[in-house]
């Protein structure tokens, strides 16, 4: 095939919107270029011109285990299904894929495409990228793209409505833009000598402020800094209280590092200023309630939301431990269908303060919250294109994402809204090439938007623009820890709330985490006894749907196979409802009674032994449902119960994989000898790469196979749905 292909598609497969982002702007981009070509994600591919775009460009996320994104189940079932070696003989493909490595199946689906699209006949005109979460998307995607419209022309005709001589001026133009950004040495920001020079005394509290512009501070710590007498400004903020004025929230500006800045080098790397996209228009005189507690209209789910009332809440966590976890109940009704191993997902608002403070940092006062507007655009966000009637208080609460690390595209953006040529630098500088470091530095320490924000406080971002280029704001899923058979109509879930210190010392919190601890109202005493059910008789609300298991982590429908789980943390909590079910099938099986001579081990012999392996840090601390799991051990629901205890005073340190080593005869004897189904819940970072390490061992040492062939082994029992695992980085 030398031929120029004379059309283009793109397909993406996005769980959480950053692929179908990329992939949209790619689109956008090659229109520019003058490519004619069209855009669809996966689960569309019949609209889509399979077969006629000679050229095609994949985007693809993962999810679960190394899973497809589910908008992109219906076009695998096809993929699966098409034997024809030549469907694609006419077509030269490339894919980009989105992973994370803390993963262990590394951006599996990006793979598993190009494998099948050569299956399938097509060619590769450019190798793929597989760009990493873990260490920041645009180190893989950026240069990828770049490269790609090099290699584009080599095999893609320039065919669009632009001329291409037009085209490639533009692009020339933007080339420079984007590329090249010389540093004028009267527009670099503040050196540390003129810096101290500007500072009122005593100047020995700002020498903490190595190469950083702006320092931490919190409300407190900012007072301590003020000049004069702060009982001054104390009573200046209680005025402004009293009069009812109303104060915001205030955020943690970054400390941003300038190492690499110097005058008369060059910035290059930059990304390329994103099209935009949304337009956000007033409908004139309309406003709507205040619908604070509802989820809005343009928020779509698989399924209707349920707005669940709290039932019951308790800590599991004693006062004192590292980690405050809590279990809620919600009333989900009849209608639920689901079972133990299922996830739900929870339809938070973004932190209210947060929002607010947001809002007013952009100039929007009170009275404007509630105008109603319009979104509109070609080709929006699948999460803004619903938006046709709405106010700017509902899209910041459940649209938009404040609080996930930044984009650098949002940087470049914000470079192009300030008023102040330093700060415009220092922003350019951040999503720079040479100012990787900085950028990887912002995001270790995960700033909101408000941070970001408060960092430049001559960036004026129209709102339009950040609906542009902020993630979507994403429903948060929790694995149910219930089983509908104990608990008809009620389901039962387990979370850490993310709170937490960055390095930078700012406070972060998690979303749908801290929301529930306040709705449910625990936290107010923080005392509050460890495992006691409190009843909650209030009307609270939880906005959320049911989500069936895709990946069957589920248990299996034979009682009699065996089970080993494996689940340190809130890990476990998928695993009481599993235990919670086959205790409740026995009773039902008891209380029916056996058959034949034997009637009690006949019915023991319907139900296979489960082996649980479960860790935490402290046995005084952290050890999430004792209650359910002695009596899981008692009645013989649970055959074998290995602790791992993590900081047990004047003990070692011991992890669920220790535990497994340690007992790696039986355990082959169980899942080789006896068929056992492996599941296992938690971090796919530490552990769940030490589970796999033991279980690679195990088989090395009792199937008397080398390590290669026993990893093959356990990949095999992962597609065969042998081992199942629900991982989270
Ligand atoms: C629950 C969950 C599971 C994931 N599983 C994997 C995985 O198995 N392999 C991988 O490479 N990346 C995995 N990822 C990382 C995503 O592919 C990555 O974060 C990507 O940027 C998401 O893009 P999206 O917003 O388009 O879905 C997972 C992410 C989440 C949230």
């Amino acid at each position: 095939m030398t031929d120029l292909a004379s059309e283009y598609l793109v397909l993406w497969a996005s769980q959480t919107g950053n692929a179908e982002w990329i992939a949209k702007n790619i689109h956008t981009e090659a229109g520019k270029k003058g490519y004619k070509g069209e855009c669809f994600v996966m689960d569309e591919f019949d609209r889509a011109p399979l077969q006629k775009a000679g050229i095609i460009i994949m985007v693809s996320s993962n999810t679960g285990d190394g899973d497809s994104p589910d908008n992109s189940l219906k076009f695998w079932r096809f993929l699966r299904r098409n034997k024809d070696k030549t469907y694609f003989a006419n077509t030269r493909f490339t894919v980009l894929g989105l992973g994370d490595s803390n993963y262990s199946n590394f951006n599996n689906s990006g793979k598993k495409l190009e494998k099948k699209f050569k299956d399938l006949g097509a060619q590769v005109f450019y190798e793929k990228g597989l760009a990493d979460d873990a260490e920041g998307l645009e180190n893989v995607v950026d240069p990828w793209i770049e490269k790609l419209w090099e290699v584009l022309p080599t095999v893609l005709k320039q065919t669009g409505s632009a001329s291409i001589e037009a085209s490639v001026a533009h692009e020339k133009e933007l080339e420079k833009e984007m590329t090249e950004l010389a540093i004028n040495p009267v527009d670099m920001p503040y050196s540390m000598k003129d810096r101290k020079n500007n500072l009122p005394e005593p100047i020995e509290k700002y020498t903490n402020l190595e190469n950083t512009l702006v320092d931490n501070y919190t409300m407190d710590a900012r007072k301590e800094k003020l000049p004069g007498n702060v009982a001054d400004y104390t009573q200046l903020e209680n005025t402004l209280v009293n009069s009812k004025i109303k104060t915001f929230k205030s955020g943690f500006p970054l400390a941003i590092s300038l190492a690499g800045l110097e005058a008369g080098a060059k910035l290059t790397g930059l990304p390329r200023v994103s099209v935009p996209v949304v337009k956000l228009t007033k409908l004139d005189g309309q406003k709507a309630e205040d619908m604070s507690g509802k989820v809005p209209d343009f928020v779509s789910t698989p399924v209707p939301i349920t707005y669940a009332p709290v039932t019951m809440v308790s800590c599991l966590t004693a006062p004192d431990a590292v980690k405050r976890t809590l279990e809620v109940e919600l009333d989900v009704g009849q209608d639920n269908l689901f079972e133990p191993g299922d996830a739900f997902g929870v339809l938070a608002p973004n932190d209210e303060e947060l929002v607010e403070a947001i809002l007013n940092r952009l100039g929007i006062p009170e009275e404007e919250y509630h105008h109603l507007y319009k979104v509109e655009g070609e080709n929006l966000p699948t999460h803004l294109q619903k938006a046709t009637s709405t106010t700017v208080i509902e899209l910041f609460r459940y649209a938009v994402d404040l609080t996930s690390h930044p984009r650098k595209a949002l940087f470049r953006m914000l470079a192009d809204s300030t008023t102040d040529p330093k700060e415009k630098l220092m922003l350019m500088y951040i999503c720079s090439k040479q100012g990787n470091t900085t950028f990887n530095a912002i995001r270790e320490e995960s700033p909101t938007l408000l941070d970001i924000l408060e960092t430049f406080p001559h960036c004026h971002p129209p709102i339009d623009r950040l609906l542009d280029l902020l993630p979507a704001h994403m429903p948060r899923f929790y694995s149910i820890s219930s089983s509908p058979l104990k608990r008809q109509g009620k389901i039962r879930f387990a979370f850490n709330v993310v709170e937490y210190i960055t390095v930078g010392k700012a406070q972060r919190k998690g979303v749908a985490t801290p929301w529930m601890d306040k709705i449910t109202n625990l936290i107010p005493s923080r005392s509050t006894p460890t495992n006691v059910e409190i009843a909650v008789t209030q009307d609270i609300k939880v906005p959320m749907y049911i989500r069936q298991n895709a990946n069957a982590f589920v248990l299996p429908q034979k009682t009699e196979r065996p089970l080993v789980l494996i689940g340190p943390g809130t890990g476990i909590a998928p695993f009481i409802g599993f235990l919670e079910h086959r205790q409740t099938q026995r009773n039902i099986r008891l209380s029916m009674g056996g058959i034949g001579h034997q009637p009690r081990q006949q019915i023991r012999d319907a139900f296979g032994p489960i082996y649980v392996y479960y860790g935490f840090r402290e046995k005084a601390r952290d050890f999430l449902f004792e209650k359910e799991i002695r009596e899981f051990e008692n009645d013989g629901t649970i055959s074998l119960l290995r602790i791992a205890e993590s900081r047990a005073a004047n003990a070692p340190k011991v992890y669920v994989q220790d535990l497994i080593k340690q007992d790696s005869a039986k355990l082959y004897d169980l899942i080789v000898g006896k068929d056992a189904a492996i599941y296992i819940c938690g971090d796919a970072k530490g552990m769940a790469k030490g589970v796999q390490d033991a279980l690679a061992e195990m088989l090395v040492e009792h199937q008397k196979i080398d390590l290669l062939e026993a990893n093959k082994t356990l990949v095999g029992w992962i597609s065969s749905k042998k081992y199942l695992r629900d991982l989270w980085a």
